[in-house]
């Protein structure tokens, strides 16, 4: 199936001559949850604004669910909604003018059902005949959401959904997003918070300087990248490794009273049984074991590290 966005060798250098993209080439399914990952000044907004038709490309070409968005504008735009990083919104108009208009500028006819089901799903409807400049800012950012929504896009956009926002109003950003894709909208966000892409992507991407270093399924990247890693806790603290234990490459820790062994989960043999028959062997003996995976969090910082060093010129 075709995808319903497709970027195609799509670079941007800015007036001033910075690069901020190189040459992306990302196809989007129909569907999913995409998340766009990065430090700061990777390029997620850039490439979000060229996608949304904002920006235009230095290079490269970019199809919304078949049509180009510099060629066919129109009819690339109507089938996305974006929600931009900046709270515009701040008007004397109420909650449903707001709304409702926004469903105007797409040329769509209006439609008072689709706009109540918008506001209760984001739980506006008691809020609907509120001037936008009176709402918190938990309220004006559904605001954002709901405007985005009017025009029944296919494609939603979200940047930086949830910067801000109180725990209880991003679960809630959460359910809905979720209760998006079940009604067959794509999702792409991006985000700071890496626990929101492991909380809700299908697939994650990750851009740095400019360039889109890693496209992955999201449980196919946390077991390719991470790494687990298994704590024994001794009966008796040791002062110093015993060689019989080198081949393991073990940390001690907790002032000997801990040994901790990382292993690849990608590995067929994690060559744990072979570490405790050793300890065995060593007379080491342990009270307690304990595994963990590493986050996402981790994976990503880890990448983003590797990606800098090897920009930088050797010497
Ligand atoms: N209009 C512009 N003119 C010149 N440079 C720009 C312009 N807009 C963005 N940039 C630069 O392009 C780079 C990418 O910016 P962009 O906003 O796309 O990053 P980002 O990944 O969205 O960052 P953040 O996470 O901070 O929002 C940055 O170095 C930024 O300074």
């Amino acid at each position: 199936m075709q995808s319903i966005i497709s970027i195609q060798n799509v670079g941007k250098t800015y007036a001033g001559g910075f690069t901020a993209l190189k040459s992306v080439d990302l196809e989007i399914e129909r569907g999913e949850i995409f998340a766009l990952l990065g430090p700061n000044g990777a390029g997620k907004t850039t490439l979000i604004s060229i996608v949304c038709g904002i920006t235009n490309p230095t290079s490269g070409t970019v199809l919304a669910d078949g049509h180009n968005i510099q060629r066919e504008f129109r009819a690339a735009r109507s089938k996305i909604g974006l929600v931009p990083q900046e709270l515009s919104t701040d008007s004397f108009e109420s909650v449903w003018n707001t709304v409702t208009f926004s469903r105007g500028l797409f040329g769509k006819a209006p439609n008072p059902a689709h706009i109540e089901k918008i506001l209760r799903q984001l739980s506006l409807w008691d809020k609907k005949d509120s001037r936008i400049m009176a709402l918190s800012g938990g309220m004006k950012r559904r605001v954002m959401i709901a405007k985005a929504l009017s025009h029944e896009p296919a494609i939603l956009f979200l940047d930086e959904p949830t910067a801000g926002v109180d725990v209880e109003l991003r679960r809630d950003m959460w359910e809905m997003v979720r209760g998006l894709r079940d009604n067959g909208v794509t999702v792409i966000l991006t985000t700071h918070y890496i626990e929101e892409a492991e909380e809700m992507a299908d697939r994650i991407g990750v851009i740095n300087h400019g360039e889109l270093v890693l496209v992955e399924e999201k449980h196919a990247l946390m077991q390719k990248l991470g790494k687990k890693q298994l704590t024994i806790h001794l009966q008796n603290p040791i002062d110093t490794l015993p060689q019989g234990l080198d081949a393991f490459g073990l940390d001690l820790a907790d002032e000997g009273n801990q040994l901790v062994y990382t292993f690849d989960t990608q590995r067929e043999h994690t060559g744990i049984a072979e570490l405790l028959r050793a300890l065995n062997q060593q007379g080491i003996e342990f009270k307690d074991l304990h595994s963990s995976e590493s986050s996402l969090e981790e994976i990503f910082v880890n990448l983003v590290h590797q990606n800098q060093h090897a920009r930088q010129p050797a010497g």
